[in-house]
C-alpha cells in the first residue's frame, strides 16, 4: 500500500496506465543509405498523422470543434513541404540520421518563430515542438502516451498531471488516478474533484511501484493507493465504493434544501467550476450559485487566445444555465501552475510568486479588456459578479475597475445592453491584502477569500509540493487570524465575504468558518450535499462563541482538537 493525499472522493479498481513522457533522448548517426532514413521518417510521419487524426476526432465529440483545431494545426504542419522538404534534405545531403534530421530541422525553425514579434508565429513554435516529439517518438519506437485515446476502464498514474492533461481525461474510462507530486490544492487535484473521479496525489513513489497493467485500487477518502490487490483486499474496497455509492444517496435528498444550521442561521453553499458545463453539476449537486468560475481554463487546451465572441458565448452559457442564481465570474488567472505555452512567457524560478493573474492582465490590457467586454455584454443574461485574482495592492483594484468601467462605457457608447447591478470584488489571497482588509472593503463590493494560495503565502510553503505539505496548514492559527480579519473588515463595511478556496469545502474547517462568521462558501460541486449535511447539525451562535478561543491558540493540532472536541 502506498500512501499519499487524498485529492478526491470515491473508490476505483481497475488496471494501471502509466501516463508516462518517454525518453527521446538518441545518438547521432552517419548513415550509408539516406532513402532508408527517408522511409524511416516517412513510416513516423505516417503514424502521427493517423493518430492525430483519431485524436481530432475524439476531442471534436468531446470537447467540440474549437479545441479540435489544434490537433489540425499540428496536422497541416506534418503536411507542410516546407517543413518536411528541409529534413529530408538533411538527410540526403549531411548523410545524417532521420532523429537528427527532425530535431535540428525542426528546431531551427521554432528558434526562427520564438523570436517573432508576432504572436500567432510565436504559437507555431509550440505547435512543432509538440509534433516533432510525436514523430520522434515513432523514430525511436517508443510509446507516446495519449489520455484522449484511452477507450477502457484504467487507472491513470502519472508523475504529475498538468491542468490541461486531466482536462483531456475521459470520465467514460478513467476510474482514477494517482500521482508522485502534488497536493490537494494543485489545479489536476481540483479538476479531478469537479470530474468526480476518485484520486490520490503526491504518492512520491506510486510511478515507481507500478506497471502497465497491474491491478490498481485507489481509495481517495483515504489517501492509499493498493497494487496488485489480494482478492480479499479488492472485496474490501468493493464495500468501500458501495457504502459510497449509498452516501451519496443520503445527501442527495437535501439537494433543493437551503442551507440552514440549526439555529436557523442562513449561508450560501456555491460551487467553483473551471468549464460551462460544469454549471449542470452545480444545479445537480444543489449549489446555490457558482462562487468563482476559473476563466482561464477556456485559454487552455488550444493553441490561440479565445476570441471576444468565443467567451461572450461561454460566459452567457453559464450566466443561463443558472438563472437567477450568482455566479461569479473570475478574471483571468493564468501563471502559477496553469500555464499557456502559446503566449511564450519566460520561465521564472518562483511562478507563484511570479508575473501572473491581475500582473499579467493590467500589462497585457488588450487580453484583459477582450475578456471584460466579452463579461460585461453577457451580464444580462443572468446575475454576474466579477471577481479580479490576486491582488496585492489597491492600486491594482484601482487600475482593474477603471479599465472595466471603461470598457462599460465603450460598450453603452457602441449601444450595447450592460446589467446595472454588478458587483466588483476580489479574490483575498495575498496575506498584503487581507491584512489592510479595513481599507479594502470601502472600495469593493465583496470579498473571496482563496485559501489555497492564502495559506502557501502566508505558511511559505508552495502548494505543489509534497515534501512541505505537512506546513501547508488550513487551521493554523495565523490562517484563522487573517480570516477573522477580512470577515469583521468587510462585516464593518456592510459587505459580503465568500471563501472559494478548498478549505470552505473541508468538514474540519466548516465549524471554525462559520464562527468567524463566513456568508458563503464556494467548493467543488461534490462538496456540496456533505456540506449542507453538516451545516443543518451546527448551531452558529455556539460556533461564534468559540471564535476568540480559535484566535487565541497556538497551533493547528490545538485547533483541530477543539473543534472536533466541541463538534462530537
Ligand atoms: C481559489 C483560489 O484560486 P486558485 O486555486 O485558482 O489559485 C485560491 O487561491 O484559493
Ligand atoms: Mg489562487
Amino acid at each position: 500500500m502506498i500512501e499519499g493525499i487524498a485529492a478526491s472522493n470515491g473508490v476505483a479498481i481497475a488496471k494501471a496506465y502509466e501516463l508516462v513522457t518517454p525518453d527521446l533522448t538518441y545518438e547521432k548517426r552517419s548513415i550509408n543509405d539516406p532513402s532508408e532514413e527517408i522511409k524511416r521518417l516517412e513510416n513516423a510521419l505516417a503514424t502521427a498523422k493517423d493518430e492525430l487524426e483519431k485524436i481530432r476526432e475524439h476531442t471534436r465529440q468531446t470537447m467540440g470543434e474549437e479545441h479540435a483545431e489544434i490537433f489540425s494545426a499540428h496536422l497541416l504542419i506534418l503536411d507542410d513541404p516546407e517543413m518536411i522538404t528541409p529534413i529530408k534534405d538533411k538527410i540526403t545531403n549531411e548523410q545524417v540520421d532521420a532523429e537528427t534530421a527532425l530535431d535540428e530541422t525542426t528546431n531551427s525553425f521554432v528558434e526562427i518563430f520564438k523570436n517573432m514579434d508576432n504572436a500567432y508565429m510565436r504559437e507555431r513554435a509550440a505547435d512543432i515542438q509538440d509534433v516533432t516529439k510525436r514523430v520522434m517518438a515513432h523514430l525511436l519506437e517508443v510509446t507516446f502516451p495519449d489520455p484522449a485515446l484511452i477507450d477502457e476502464e484504467v487507472i491513470v498514474i502519472a508523475s504529475d498531471l498538468t491542468p490541461s492533461d486531466t482536462a483531456q481525461l475521459n470520465r467514460k474510462f478513467v476510474q482514477g488516478f494517482a500521482t508522485d507530486v502534488g497536493g490537494r490544492t494543485s489545479h489536476s487535484a481540483i479538476m479531478s474533484r469537479s470530474l468526480e473521479i476518485p484520486a490520490v496525489v503526491g504518492t512520491k513513489e506510486v510511478t515507481g511501484a507500478v506497471k502497465q497493467g497491474d491491478i490498481v485500487i485507489v481509495d481517495g477518502m483515504a489517501g492509499n493507493v493498493i497494487v496488485n490487490p489480494t482478492d480479499e483486499e479488492i472485496d474490501t474496497y468493493k464495500k468501500k465504493q458501495a457504502d459510497f455509492e449509498r452516501q451519496q444517496e443520503e445527501w442527495a435528498k437535501l439537494k433543493n434544501e437551503s442551507t440552514l444550521t440549526a439555529d436557523n442561521q442562513q449561508v450560501d453553499l456555491a460551487a467553483n467550476i473551471g468549464t460551462p458545463e460544469e454549471a449542470d453539476n452545480v444545479l445537480e449537486h444543489g449549489g446555490e450559485g457558482v462562487g468563482l468560475y476559473r476563466t482561464e481554463f477556456l485559454y487552455m487546451g488550444k493553441n490561440q487566445l479565445p476570441t471576444e465572441e468565443e467567451q461572450y458565448e461561454a460566459y452567457k452559457d453559464v450566466l443561463e444555465k443558472m438563472g437567477d442564481k450568482p455566479v461569479v465570474v473570475r478574471t483571468l488567472d493564468i501563471g502559477g501552475d496553469k500555464e499557456l505555452s502559446y503566449l511564450d512567457l519566460p520561465e521564472e524560478m518562483n511562478p507563484f510568486l511570479g508575473f501572473r493573474a491581475i500582473r499579467f492582465c493590467l500589462e497585457n490590457q488588450s487580453i484583459f479588456r477582450t475578456q471584460l467586454r466579452a463579461l460585461l455584454r453577457a451580464s444580462s443574461y443572468g446575475h454576474l459578479r466579477i471577481m479580479f485574482p490576486m491582488i496585492a495592492t489597491l492600486e491594482e483594484f484601482r487600475d482593474a475597475k477603471a479599465i472595466l468601467l471603461e470598457e462599460e462605457q465603450n460598450l453603452k457608447d457602441e449601444g450595447q445592453t450592460v446589467a446595472d447591478d454588478i458587483e466588483v470584488g476580489i479574490m483575498v489571497e495575498i496575506p498584503s491584502t487581507a491584512v489592510i482588509a479595513k481599507q479594502f472593503a470601502k472600495e469593493v463590493d465583496f470579498f473571496s477569500i482563496g485559501t489555497n494560495d492564502m495559506i502557501q503565502y502566508t505558511m511559505a510553503a508552495d502548494r505543489m509540493n509534497e515534501r512541505v505539505s505537512y506546513l501547508y496548514q488550513p487551521y493554523h492559527p495565523a490562517i484563522l487570524n487573517l480570516l477573522s480579519n477580512v470577515i469583521d473588515a468587510a462585516h464593518a463595511e456592510g459587505k459580503w465575504v465568500g471563501m472559494c478556496g478548498e478549505m470552505a469545502g473541508d468538514a474540519t474547517a466548516i465549524p471554525a468558518l462559520l464562527g468567524l462568521g463566513l456568508d458563503e462558501f464556494s467548493m467543488s460541486p461534490t462538496s456540496i450535499l456533505p456540506a449542507r449535511t453538516q451545516i443543518r447539525g451546527l448551531s452558529k451562535e455556539t460556533m461564534t462563541s468559540y471564535k476568540d478561543n480559535l484566535l487565541s491558540m497556538g497551533t493547528a493540532e490545538e485547533v483541530i482538537e477543539f473543534i472536533k472536541d466541541k463538534t462530537e
